[in-house]
């Protein structure tokens, strides 16, 4: 199963992985061409009628391939209006081979030929809300006509993800869908096809480009909407705390303040003038401040833990404590890791481990990045968390969905980078409801940024130089 938005993303990994989308229309085309085959014998009459999206591009492939079938292919509106550059392509290809084609201008220019089959390609996954004209229309004749109906992907007017019409749908007898059942498809009466496009598995299993999709805003945004953020660190160490800030801060997080030990707290507000600074009394996180930070984190919708905190007892008891009375978004990265899995929370984990911190949360210890995978998978059911389990393939697991991501470079063993990529997952697991996504999406943009600045500086980049370039790799020039 596979929602829709789910499915862009997918196709634009497929895009950046080497398979571009013209290639993923030419087979889904095929595919329906195989399907009209099916229920008609050549000479049938075959009607065509199209949107003016890559659903309608999909039949316009189709038609191609129809060869000794009578077909004609109906365009409900102008060819210049067609919204994709493949999709026209494709609507130029039947033009160009003198295939018997028709531009529909409005509903009262609608009148459908007698078919023996009738492939509709109006709307798919790209469309929610009820059908406009002169689709709607369109949509009432395909159901009054005797033809056999194939829809492409959908039924025109289904919704891919609910399964609801808004309002006029079109009654298939035969979905071909492509890639992967869509839910929407579970309440349609229709025998349902599931061509495989050859997207390659990687665009599924590797973050990609594609995958930023879902940080997509909404122009109507205010302060706060996009997470805020808590980092809980620092007392033997200045600087970790202040880098996942600053990592938040361009991973887009509206707001992030850093509880520290008073010991600390000039040093790290003296960083940046962008931070929150909340002063521990004393030098060390104890299970004093736990009330403190209890407080705090009601405030924010995200909380990391760990980045520069060190390893003393006092330290990590409070963090258990911490964990313990919490309910909410909690990243844990270094030291306090290895407290996870002996703590009863109901807070909503992810945990940052490199794999010497995951062997001594009483993880899997395997070399090969595959088998990782696996037993990660396994280890994040056992502890209900979710993992990222970093090296030259990040490992994101909850469990019961697996991601890796490549980016990144041997640069990144410096100092600080993990501080960075803590602070990014923190950031997003407020912007996303998905704690996979958001450790998935963390991942690749920390690598990324490490992989820009290798650029500039070869081997020699250091962590400070991350947050800025992580910006760059979540926001920069990207294909929506
Ligand atoms: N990997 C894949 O799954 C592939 C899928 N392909 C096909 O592409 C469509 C999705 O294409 P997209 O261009 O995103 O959208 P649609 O064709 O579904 O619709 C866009 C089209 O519809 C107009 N529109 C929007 N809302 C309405 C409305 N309520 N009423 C009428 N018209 C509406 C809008 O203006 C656009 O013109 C997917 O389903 C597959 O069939 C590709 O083949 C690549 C691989
Ligand atoms: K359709």
């Amino acid at each position: 199963m596979i929602t829709s938005e789910r499915m862009a993303a997918v196709d634009a990994n497929a895009e950046a992985l080497g398979v571009p989308r013209k290639q993923l229309m030419e087979s889904s085309g095929n595919a329906v061409a195989q399907a009209v085959r099916d229920v008609a014998e050549p000479g049938a009459r075959v009607v065509v009628v199209a949107g003016r999206g890559n659903n309608g591009g999909d039949a316009f492939v189709a038609a191609r391939f129809l060869d000794g079938y009578d077909v004609s292919a109906h365009l409900l509106g102008r060819a210049e209006t067609i919204t994709t550059d493949i999709a026209r392509e494709n609507w130029t290809a039947l033009q160009q081979g003198e295939y018997e084609i028709e531009e529909v201008r409005d509903s009262t220019q609608l009148s459908l030929p007698e078919a023996d089959v009738i492939v509709d390609a109006m709307l798919g996954t790209g469309v929610t809300g009820a059908l406009r004209e002169p689709a709607a229309s369109a949509a009432e004749a395909i159901n009054t006509s005797s033809g056999t109906v194939v829809a492409v992907d959908i039924p025109s007017g289904i919704d891919a993800d609910t399964g609801e019409a808004a309002g006029a749908a079109v009654e298939a007898d035969h979905v071909v869908t492509f890639h992967d059942e869509k839910p929407g498809l579970d309440s349609v009466d229709a025998d349902v096809t599931v061509a495989d496009i050859g997207i390659p598995a990687a665009a599924e299993l590797f973050v990609e480009r594609g995958d930023l999709r879902s940080l997509s805003r909404e122009p109507e945004s205010h302060k706060g909407d996009h997470g805020t953020v808590l980092v809980v660190g620092g007392g033997p160490y200045s600087g970790a705390p202040a880098l996942s800030a600053q990592a938040a801060f361009r991973a887009g997080a509206d707001l992030v303040y850093v509880a520290t030990p008073e010991s600390v707290a000039d040093a790290v507000a003296g960083y940046s003038e962008n931070l929150i600074v909340e002063a521990l009394p004393g030098d060390r996180l104890a299970p004093v401040h736990v009330d403190t930070l209890l407080a705090l984190a009601e405030d924010v919708d995200a909380v990391l833990v760990g980045p520069g905190l060190g390893d003393a007892e006092g330290s990590l008891d409070a963090v258990g404590e911490f964990l313990g009375q919490f309910d909410g978004r909690v990243v844990v990265d270094a030291d306090p890791l290895r407290t996870v899995p002996g703590v009863e929370t109901d807070a909503d984990l992810v945990c940052t481990p490199h794999q010497g911190e995951l062997a001594a949360m009483g993880g899997p210890r395997e070399e090969d990045w595959r088998d990782r995978a696996d037993a990660v998978e396994t280890f994040a059911e056992d502890i209900g968390a979710t993992l990222l389990v970093k090296g030259a393939h990040d490992i994101v697991s909850n469990g019961e969905r697996t991601r890796v991501n490549r980016t990144g470079n041997p640069g990144m063993t410096v100092g600080g980078t993990g501080d960075v990529l803590a602070g990014i997952t923190a950031a997003l697991v407020t912007a996303l409801d998905d704690p996979v996504q958001a450790a998935g999406i963390a991942a690749y943009a920390n690598g990324r940024a490490g992989d820009l600045a290798v650029e500039d500086h070869g081997y020699g980049l250091v962590a400070t130089e991350l947050p800025p370039l992580v910006a760059d790799a979540l926001w920069g020039d990207r294909d929506e």
